[in-house]
């Protein structure tokens, strides 16, 4: 059985002439342990998406399972990481972790959990700023603490609403290896939602373009099968990487040019920027590098 599955789901916002209709006829499966990228245009709805499977929006029309069970609210067995860091700022790196710790795992020894908290600080190489504020870090290493507490909590499922747009390249680069490596050690099922294609094809298993609204459904999804972990000097090479690049682009495009002649919403085009410089290696090992396409 799938982990998660949403089930026919459509979402709409107010009523009368200002009722919006996001989300129409939304269908997922993901599989325990797989990594899927969402990719798509800003304001079509991808945080709507997102916070239906986190339990604070609810469909219309459908349902949003887990184990087979409708999602009613939030839950410890998915954690999130948003754009925005979301750090008490009155707490230290220690004690923003902590928190989320207590919480879930309130039996847990004192001495374990500092263990536990120090693990997952170390996990995403915070170990010197263990002891500072929100504010004395910079925004890629607040958003490594995101990471950090949300990794703690053990979730079977990571989602992530494009936790990493507001980064510098370099940043964005480590960050995404950091969430790969912890992605591959750890096991876990992992959502990404990111207006950035060539994220989407170093981090996931499946690229699934959300088609823009109003209305907006899920495309067809693109498999992704290079090699893991990823390099990403060979994928920039690898000609194949390109096709799938550029049929994902070609593909969002034309639905959102199509959107757009039977809409007058504005959408802003996923990034088009080069791909990055080669740095990082991404997860675990697969046996094929082969790309299939669906
Ligand atoms: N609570 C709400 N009430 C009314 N409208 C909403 C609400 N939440 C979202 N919307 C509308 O739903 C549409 C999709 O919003 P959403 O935030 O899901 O898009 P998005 O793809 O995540 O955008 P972005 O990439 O810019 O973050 C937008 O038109 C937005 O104005």
């Amino acid at each position: 059985m799938p982990i998660l599955e949403l089930k026919n789901v459509s979402k709409s916002f107010g009523s009368g002439p200002s009722r919006v209709d996001v989300l129409s006829d939304i269908n997922l499966s993901v599989e325990d342990g797989e990594f899927v990228a969402i990719v798509g245009f800003s304001g079509s709805g991808k945080t709507t998406l997102i916070n239906m499977v986190n339990g604070l929006e609810f469909p219309d029309k459908g349902e949003v399972l887990l184990h087979g069970k409708p999602i009613t609210g939030p839950g410890p067995d998915r954690g999130v990481i948003f754009q925005n860091y979301s750090l008490l700022p009155w707490l230290t790196v220690y004690k923003n972790v902590k928190l989320a710790v207590d919480e879930v795992f309130p039996k847990m020894s004192k001495k374990e959990k500092d263990q536990h908290i120090r693990k997952y600080v170390e996990m995403v190489n915070l170990s010197h700023a263990i002891d500072k504020m929100p504010k004395e870090l910079s925004g890629g290493m607040r958003q490594r603490v995101s990471v950090a507490r949300a990794l703690a909590m053990n979730p079977e499922v990571l989602l992530m609403d494009e936790p990493l747009s507001a980064l510098d390249a370099l940043t964005r680069g480590t960050l995404q290896e950091e969430i790969v490596k912890i992605w591959s050690q750890d096991q876990k099922t992992a959502i990404l939602i990111t207006n950035d294609v060539d994220e989407g094809i170093l981090m996931a298993d499946r690229i699934i373009p959300l088609k823009p609204g109003p209305k907006a459904t899920l495309g067809p999804e693109f498999k992704i099968d290079f090699e893991r972990p990823r390099d990403v000097t060979e994928i920039n090479k690898d000609p194949q990487y390109k096709r799938l690049r550029n049929d994902i682009l070609e593909y969002l495009i034309e639905v959102g040019s199509t959107r757009r002649q039977v809409s007058d919403q504005k959408y802003i085009l996923p990034d088009l920027k080069p791909t990055m410089p080669g740095r990082v290696r991404f997860g675990k090992k697969k046996k094929s590098n082969k790309v299939k396409y669906f």
